[in-house]
């Protein structure tokens, strides 16, 4: 099966390398191509920069997309759909904003457009929910879903390093986007959490500023002292639930218990779970970023398309509302402002370095947040779940 790859940075190298060095069902895949920019044409034998060169070459069967951002990889994968070559993208940027179009489009033309490895890395979740679904309705999807993120929160707990410093490690090891504000800010896990809801409520979920997605840009090495002190982790999560015709969805800093499996998940490794009604919990740990985890997920797909073993196809056909405020939870925030006014409506109190806002509907925390970090932008906050909060507020707030 001859393949073409385009980009050749991190995950590109690694499906490029794998093919061409390990020798076990790779055997019959060839990479013809591997398309790069004007300058660098000349660096392997299989170059090109000739986008119009590989879609109409009949030979070739699958297109990688790893380039990364919405255009020009957006009107790339819908050409070579057109083109009828099945598409293989990790890029959930482009996946989140079109998964209907490349579905739609990937089904007219008879193909195939398969994406296992932009969720979760190497973790195979994508293929899991698709299963799940076949038995079940998934009602809860939640997880670490950030390799960098999660890199940068346990490097920081771990050896006391600044901010910076361990964003700059997780860049050189390949985890992080080109812009990393995206794995910090939280809109990476955004775009995961849309594609996982859109394959497991089958309803298509634009990824939109409107949603509430908190990260980790300003969390302190006070913050995470103040918490590890007394046995607590946190963590960027994303999180759905879905009751009746609504469902919600955020992204935000979450503290739990060291004893959870959410405070013991490491370096860059993700832990993803969904609920469903007969399944119960299923949860799922692999390294969510790196290049040889994503380029074997990419493979896997490949394989899967050499194999005939076709993925579930979603229409995106059911009608459900999002509701920023299905759920309510507790929250500390620390901010210089003076809150009370903003809270007035609620249970909320100082304790020590932190506010304690008593279950308040999540959609009107994220957006009084963004209010103050409008006067003070060095204000975050971290969620505490029904599960850590009891002992979690007693302990790390009074201490
Ligand atoms: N790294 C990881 O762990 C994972 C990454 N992904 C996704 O995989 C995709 C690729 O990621 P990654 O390999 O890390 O990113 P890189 O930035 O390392 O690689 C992208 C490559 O594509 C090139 N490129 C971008 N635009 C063009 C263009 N218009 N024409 C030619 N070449 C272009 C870039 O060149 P230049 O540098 O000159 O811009 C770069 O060499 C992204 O969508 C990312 O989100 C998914 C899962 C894990
Ligand atoms: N930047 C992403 C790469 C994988 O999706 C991450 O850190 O998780």
């Amino acid at each position: 099966m001859n393949i073409a790859i385009l980009g050749f940075g991190t995950v590109g190298t690694g499906v490029f390398n794998m093919i061409n060095q390990v020798h076990r069902l790779t055997e019959n895949l060839h990479v013809k191509y591997v398309f790069v920019r004007e300058n660098q044409k000349d660096q392997l034998a299989e170059s090109t920069a000739s986008f119009d060169e590989i879609i109409n070459d009949p030979e070739v069967e699958v297109v990688v997309e790893v380039l990364g951002g919405l255009e020009p990889a957006h009107q790339y994968i819908l050409a070579a759909l057109r083109n009828h070559k099945h598409v293989i993208t990790a890029n959930k940027a482009v996946i989140a904003c079109y998964l209907e179009e490349f579905t739609q489009v990937a089904t007219e033309n008879q193909v195939h457009f398969y994406f296992e490895s932009s969720v979760g890395g190497g973790t195979p979740w994508i293929s899991e929910i698709e299963r799940a679904v076949r038995v079940d309705d998934i009602d809860h999807i939640q997880g670490i879903f950030n390799g960098t993120s999660n890199f940068i929160l346990d490097r920081m707990a771990q050896s006391g390093a600044a901010f910076a410093d361990v964003l700059g490690q997780a860049q050189e090891l390949g985890y992080a986007e080109a812009d990393p504000s995206a794995d910090v800010d939280g809109w990476d896990i955004a775009n995961k959490l849309c594609i996982s809801c859109d394959i497991a409520y089958d309803c298509f979920v634009s990824p939109s500023q409107d949603l509430p997605v908190f990260g980790i840009r300003n969390i302190t090495a006070a913050d995470i002292n103040a918490f590890a002190r007394q046995g607590y982790t946190v963590k960027l999560m994303g999180k759905s639930r879905q009751i009746g015709d609504a469902f919600d969805y955020v992204v935000e800093p979450t503290l739990y218990p060291k004893n959870t499996f959410e405070a013991n998940t490491r370096e860059n490794y993700n832990l993803i779970s969904l609920h469903g009604e007969t399944i119960g919990d299923l949860n799922f740990i692999g390294q969510g970023a790196g290049q040889l985890p994503t380029a074997n997920a990419i493979i896997q797909d490949i394989l899967d398309i050499v194999q005939h073993r076709d993925h579930l196809k979603r229409g995106f056909e059911r009608q459900l509302t999002f509701q920023a405020n299905l759920m309510k939870s507790d929250y500390l925030l620390r901010s210089t402002i003076n809150y009370q006014q903003l809270f007035s409506n609620y249970d909320a109190h100082q304790v020590g370095d932190y506010v304690l806002v008593h279950q308040i509907p999540v959609g009107l925390m994220h957006s009084l947040m963004k209010n103050i970090q409008e006067k003070d932008p060095r204000a975050w906050m971290v969620n505490l779940p029904a599960e850590s909060h009891e002992s979690a507020v007693q302990k790390v707030a009074y201490n």
